[in-house]
């Protein structure tokens, strides 16, 4: 861990072994954090924001350090990599442009650390000044997810730097490793000490304690529902700032006049990627009834075709699940779709492969004749899952779409631009793509509507998050009221 600018162990001196998840084997050990650690680092990060200098240096000057990081992560992106995909088992092409974005993440911030300025306000009062300015919150709990660990933490550490907070990171406790790398890199670009510290432990202690603690301003969580929820409860205590980011489940729409070939080819990209453990995958495919047959058949054969396997491996499209725990939940959901009466025609099964054995493989797996009411529909499943659904309206489909709890993401297909645009409009998400699924990027917002959370990470808002905003009214000409005279 790293606290107060000491790469320091737990105080209990217990350990963790972080697992492959491609074949099981140990592939680090590392410091197992308790809610001691925890406040520990707290206090760190509380110090340097109250007695340092951070949140006054100028602002380009933090941005150079935050540009630095950005260099530093390019520099060691294949060992970056490397440690992403050992500890995710995702593809190694995947890893190296997460390394990619991650880096484009921490430059955006940097140029927009010093222009993050305020605003000069026309007040209805003669002989004043009134400016709007924008302030760094404080200390900030960071706590992210398995599934694009570096990643998730890059969206919370750079615009926490760049704008002068000081902060606490908490990964995952099971993919902590590039998070630990990019804190060396963080003390070699020159952030100071106290400013960014590093925990590391599981989330009902070390996590709790950000979320619960007096002494911590803002809590920005990237994770599941259940999580998040606990998180706005403890948050309650001192009324901080929070920023969730949750689960989802995307619906992928595609009418009859779509690109065919293009999107069954993105409709298996929606679900498929990374095993479907996307907050924004879209494992609710929608298609238009008189395509419906031809659709779902080109996406059952192109699916059976996936190539799972070694990420290190070339050819390989897809590695395993993240943990034998997380694979039980994606067959127990498997089982309920079943059990609800819709159709497995793909999958369903760990792979028969004997070089899988060792790894939590799970087969692309598809349900067809669903219906928006199965659990199977409504739940994120969080794996290689796809359910799919047929619809005959415009308005049909976007009831259907709506009709999650969640809203994170969804995408449209249609060359009808018009009509897109129509459905675009009446999505309930944070993120609609038309004609395309997935892309995101440093520039645009992200975030979700409903129960997807709230808060936006990324763009200038993903900057704003982590400001307060001030009012400072001067009068130049100050006059007794004589009210009480
Ligand atoms: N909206 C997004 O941008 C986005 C991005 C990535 C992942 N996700 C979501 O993340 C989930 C998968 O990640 P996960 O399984 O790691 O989620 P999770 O909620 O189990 O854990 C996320 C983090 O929270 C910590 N945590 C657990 N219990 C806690 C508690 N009581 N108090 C404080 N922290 C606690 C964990 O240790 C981990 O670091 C999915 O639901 C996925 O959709 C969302
Ligand atoms: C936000 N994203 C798409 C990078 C990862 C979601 O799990």
């Amino acid at each position: 861990m790293y606290i107060d600018g000491q790469w320091i162990e737990s105080h209990t001196g217990n350990t963790r072994d972080i697992i492959n998840p491609f074949n099981q084997e140990v592939i680090a050990t590392v410091t197992e954090g308790d809610k001691k650690d925890s406040q520990l680092a707290i206090q760190a990060a509380r110090t340097a924001f109250d007695k340092g200098e951070w949140s006054t240096t100028p602002a380009n000057e933090r941005g150079e350090i935050v540009q630095k990081i950005a260099e530093l992560i390019r520099r060691d992106k294949e060992e970056l990599a490397r440690l992403e995909s050992l500890d995710t088992g995702k593809t190694i092409i995947e890893s190296h442009a997460d390394m990619d974005d991650i880096a484009n993440v921490f430059q955006y911030f940097a140029g927009l650390a010093d222009k993050n300025g305020g605003e000069v306000i026309q007040a209805p009062i003669p002989d004043s000044e009134s400016r709007v300015v924008r302030e760094p919150i404080g200390v900030c709990g960071q706590i992210s997810p398995w599934n694009y660990p570096l990643l998730q933490a890059s969206w919370k550490l750079a615009p926490a730097l760049a704008t002068g907070n000081t902060l606490i990171a908490k990964p995952s406790e099971i993919t902590p490793l590039t998070t630990i790398k990019v804190f060396e890199l963080m003390e070699e670009a020159g952030v100071p000490k106290g400013v960014a510290n590093l925990v590391l432990g599981p989330g009902n202690t070390v996590g709790a304690e950000l979320s619960t603690s007096l002494d911590v301003d803002l809590i920005s969580f990237t994770g599941g529902i259940e999580t998040g929820k606990k998180i706005m409860q403890a948050a309650s205590g001192n009324v901080k700032k929070i920023a969730l980011e949750l689960g989802g489940k995307n619906p992928n729409i595609v009418f009859a006049d779509a690109d065919f070939d293009t999107a069954v080819d993105q409709a298996l990209n929606a679900v498929f990627f990374h095993a479907g453990q996307v907050c924004s995958a879209g494992s609710r495919l929608l298609v238009e009834d008189s395509i419906h047959d031809r659709f779902v058949e080109a996406v059952i054969e192109q699916a059976g075709r996936i190539k799972l396997g070694n990420g290190f491996v070339e050819g390989t499209q897809s590695g395993p699940l993240i943990s034998a725990q997380h694979r039980d939940k994606v067959e127990s959901y498997v089982e309920i779709g079943k059990q609800e009466g819709a159709e497995l025609v793909l999958g369903g099964k760990r792979p028969d492969d004997p070089e899988l054995q060792d790894g939590f493989f799970y087969e692309p797996t598809i349900f067809v004749n669903c219906t928006s009411d199965m659990r199977i529909v409504q739940e994120e499943v969080f794996g290689p899952v796809l359910t799919i659904e047929k619809f005959s309206t415009t308005e049909e489909v976007i009831e259907k779409a709506n009709d999650t709890i969640y809203g994170l993401a969804g995408a449209v297909w249609s060359t009808d631009i018009e009509k897109a645009e129509t459905v675009a409009s009446k999505l309930r998400m944070g993120t609609v793509w038309i004609n395309d699924f997935h892309p995101y990027f440093a520039q645009a917002p992200w975030g979700g509507f409903k129960q997807s959370g709230f808060g936006r990470e990324l763009g200038h808002m993903g900057l704003e998050e982590y400001t307060e905003v001030k009012h400072i009214f001067r009068n130049k000409k100050p006059q007794p009221t004589g009210w009480f005279v």
